[in-house]
């Protein structure tokens, strides 16, 4: 089986909130809330791939100094297996707009739980509510 590989991150504000994002109608999972982020193409590292992403998806510009690991998802979808590191950044240039029509919100740690997230997500959040 494949193993994808996807780059997220936790965009954490001055009120130690995180950026969940609406994974837009007609996409696979629509409606469920997830970390910005996405595939790391051929000749990336993950950070540049994360660093692609947050430009294209929510226009802002961050470095891989700003970047640091907390995480990772592996999770079988049963046409691929997911391997997604999870980076924490609290650093970026700009404010998040959804660039691709998606919804975007600021959620507390402690209310994650209240957002349906992709399966692969659900073992991130008790992580990141102790880390925050
Ligand atoms: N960015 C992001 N992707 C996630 C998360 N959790 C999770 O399972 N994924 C999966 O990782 C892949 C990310 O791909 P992507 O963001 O580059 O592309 P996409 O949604 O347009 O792809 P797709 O429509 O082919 O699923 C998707 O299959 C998505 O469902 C998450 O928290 N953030």
């Amino acid at each position: 089986m494949k193993t994808l590989l996807v780059s997220a991150v936790a965009l954490v504000d001055v009120d130690g909130r995180i950026l969940l994002s609406q994974r837009p109608e007609g996409k696979s999972m629509a409606g469920l809330w997830e970390f910005p982020g996405g595939k790391v193409e051929r000749g990336e590292t993950p950070e540049i791939a994360l660093i692609r992403e947050l430009e294209e998806e929510l226009g802002i510009n961050t470095w891989t100094s700003c970047l640091a690991p907390l995480t990772f998802a592996s999770h079988n979808y049963g046409d691929f297996h997911l391997l997604m590191p999870l980076f924490v950044c609290r650093k970026w240039q700009g404010v998040p707009t959804g660039k691709e029509g998606q919804t975007l919100k600021w959620v507390r740690s402690k209310d994650l739980k209240s957002y349906p997230m992709p399966p692969a997500d659900v073992p991130l959040i008790p992580i990141l509510r102790d880390w925050i």
